[in-house]
């Protein structure tokens, strides 16, 4: 089987005259945290839309895990192991913790069941449930009701509904926005135990917290990938620097 868990080949999307994505060719592999990094507008969330198939006017190809996905749903995506995490949407604030969590397994078994097997099915979903709650640390929390949890505990839910199904490879698109300052260690954590064992392709704003969680990094910047390496080979690269600062004595 091949290493490589996605592979991009040369994928453009336009927006009218705007080029959000331009030829972007790359191959992310198996295992590990790609911290998805650039300026606003670069590009990451609309690449991030087209690998999870909520975008499907793009040019070139997307292969996940040596299946060409491109003319793929997001619902046949995510059967081929692909998580997407949204900010908060996937989660139903009016039901509780528990609900959210049921609902989330049950779309991801996804089959017919026969009745004489569904005994087996309730107590594995059930130990799944349990499982889940105890990694996301609401287990305290099954029975609240998600729309009052602190909005930490609402990402955790929401990270948690995404794993439910048992996704491979993980795509979270800023799950620390809107997260208080006294929550991010705690949600830091969740994100760094959900991505053992998975591919993650994590877009974030908190610098401290991409180069904590990423073992290799790719800067985006008007629409293309301007450098990829490790935490630290992108710390010293002068043009990732000068596309943030915008100093224009530094050289490419
Ligand atoms: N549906 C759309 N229609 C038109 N333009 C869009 C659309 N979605 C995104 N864009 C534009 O495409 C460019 C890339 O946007 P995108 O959201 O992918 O950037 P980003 O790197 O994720 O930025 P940020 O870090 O601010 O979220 C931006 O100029 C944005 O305004």
């Amino acid at each position: 089987m091949s290493n490589i868990a996605l592979c991009c080949a040369d994928v453009g999307v336009q927006f009218g005259a705007l080029k959000a994505v331009d030829g972007v060719s790359y191959n992310f592999h198996r295992g590990g945290v790609y911290g998805l990094i650039g300026p606003n507008g670069a590009g990451k969330t609309t690449l991030l839309n087209v690998l999870a198939g909520r975008l499907m006017r793009h040019s070139g190809s997307i292969v996940c895990e040596g299946v060409d996905i491109t003319s793929m749903s997001p619902h046949q995506r995510a059967r081929c192991g692909i998580g997407r995490s949204f900010q908060i949407t996937k989660i139903f604030p009016d039901m509780t913790v528990l609900e959210n969590l049921r609902i989330a397994a049950q779309i991801g078994h996804g089959r017919f069941l026969p009745f004489w097997l569904a005994p087996r099915y309730d107590r594995r979903l059930a130990q799944g449930i349990d499982a889940m709650l105890d990694l996301t640390g609401l287990t305290a929390h099954r029975d609240t009701v998600a729309g009052t949890l602190s909005y930490g505990l609402q990402r955790a839910l929401e990270l948690g509904v995404t794993l439910m199904p048992g996704p491979r490879i993980l795509l979270l698109d800023e799950p620390l926005a809107g997260v208080g300052h006294h929550e991010i260690e705690s949600s830091t954590n969740l994100i760094e135990v959900a991505s053992v064992g998975r591919t993650v392709l994590l877009i974030e704003h908190n610098m401290d917290v991409v180069m904590r969680l990423s073992q290799r990094i790719v800067v985006m910047a008007a629409g293309r990938v301007i450098a990829d390496g490790t935490p630290a080979d992108i710390r010293d690269n002068a043009l990732v620097r000068s596309v943030y600062l915008g100093d224009e004595e530094v050289e490419a």
